[in-house]
Order: C-alpha cells, then structure tokens, then sequence
C-alpha cells in the first residue's frame, strides 16, 4: 500500500503543530536561520517540541548558519532530524552527529544527480523549487519531471504544493515523500487549518490511485 510521507515545514505556533499531527504528518519542519520569514524563536520552538507526540519527527532547517547556533538549537529543542537548506558540504552537516536532510534548490540549470550524489549520508534529500533572489518556501515549484525516478535515498519533493496539485505532483514524479509550506498557509508561518486538512486528504486519495492503477 502506498503511503507517501508528508511534512509540514515552517511551523510557528502550538496549536498548528499539533493540529498537523492529529492530520497524521510524518514530520514537522521549524525553520532556525534568521534568514527566513518564519524564524522561530529558540524558546517557543522548545514547547511547541514537547506538544508534538511521539511518532511525529520535528526537523529543524538551517542554512549556512553559525555551528554555534546550529548546536544551540539542536541541545534545547532536541530535534530528530536537521535539515540544510544552503551550500553545507558533507562534513557541515555531519559535524553535528545527527540524521540530516539536504535540500536541493531546483533553479534553471540545477543539476539534481550530482547535487544528490554530493551527499550519499543524508537519510534523504529534498527537491525544492527556487525562486530566484528568495530563501527556500517561496511557493515556487519545479519541473516535476526532473525529479529522478530512482535513487539510493528517499526523496521528498517540495515546492509549490497545494491540495490542488499534490495529487498531480505524486502521480508524476512518484516521491518517497512530499514537503510544503506556503500551500497550507494564510500567511508565512500561520497554517491554516482547512489547507492542512485538504492537503492529507488530497496526498491518501492520490496513495489510493496509485495502488488502483
Ligand atoms: O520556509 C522558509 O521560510 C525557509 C527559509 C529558508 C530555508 C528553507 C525554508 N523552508 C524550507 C522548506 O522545507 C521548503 O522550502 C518548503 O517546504 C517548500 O516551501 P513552499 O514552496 O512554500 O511549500
């Protein structure tokens, strides 16, 4: 039975959080690097961690920022995943000790096989739309068809996604998981409750076709 996995990234406040686990989410995304719209703060980070039950991975995103800080927020939030989004090398991510996800921004001209070959010991790698100019969960998608079919590690496609075109997205590239932000929000940071439940719906109806087809 098919069962894509889902994240919701860029979560800021309690209730969401655990709203989205209630949904059933594999994961949720709290982005750290000061760069971001949706910083969130060390300590609000640390309660909304205690309110996500078990089961429900919290991954932290950085990019390229201080280890020090890095460090700082891995001791007090005590995440189960981090998650790179700039130009870390294998031992920037590695330095830590802990399980990591690399993301790869699919601008023009981005080459997805040497960036993903680049990073052989992240659990998995997530494709991300690039909107130039802007950091990553910007609402822009990618070529679907870029994404590789196969590969040694998970991939998670993100970029764009809505309950409109999730379905559309999974039936094209067929990823070990999908990722979104800004498609389940009213404003950065600030999900939306409905967009977040007819997202789940739209991910088990397009798990369901698969196995029907
Ligand atoms: O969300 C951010 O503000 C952000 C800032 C800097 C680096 C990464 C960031 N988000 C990371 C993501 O996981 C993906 O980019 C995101 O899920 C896809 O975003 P969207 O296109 O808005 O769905």
């Amino acid at each position: 039975m098919t069962r894509t996995r889902v994240k919701f990234c860029g979560m800021t406040r309690v209730a969401d959080a655990v709203a989205a686990a209630e949904l059933g989410v594999d994961a949720i995304g709290m982005v750290f690097t000061p760069r971001s719209r949706r910083c969130v703060a060390i300590a609000q980070a640390k309660v909304m961690r205690e309110a996500v039950p078990p089961f429900v991975d919290v991954v932290a995103l950085f990019m390229d920022d201080d280890p020090v800080y890095v460090q700082s927020v891995i001791e007090a939030v005590r995440p189960d995943l981090l998650q790179f989004h700039g130009s870390e090398t294998v031992a920037d991510c590695t330095r830590y000790g802990r399980r990591y996800l690399k993301a790869v921004a699919m601008g023009e001209g981005a080459d997805a096989a040497s960036a993903l070959s680049a990073h052989p010991r992240a659990s998995g790698l997530l494709l991300d739309g690039h909107a130039p100019g802007a950091v990553g969960g910007s609402g822009q998608r990618f070529d679907w068809s870029r994404m590789p079919r196969r590969h040694a590690q998970p991939l998670i496609l993100a970029g764009g996604l809505s309950s409109e075109n999730v379905g559309d997205a999974i039936a094209a590239a067929r990823p070990w998981g999908v990722d979104v932000a800004s498609g389940i929000e009213s404003s950065p940071g600030v999900k939306d409750a409905a967009k977040m439940h007819a997202f789940m719906q739209a991910v088990r109806t397009a798990d369901r076709k698969r196995d029907e087809a």
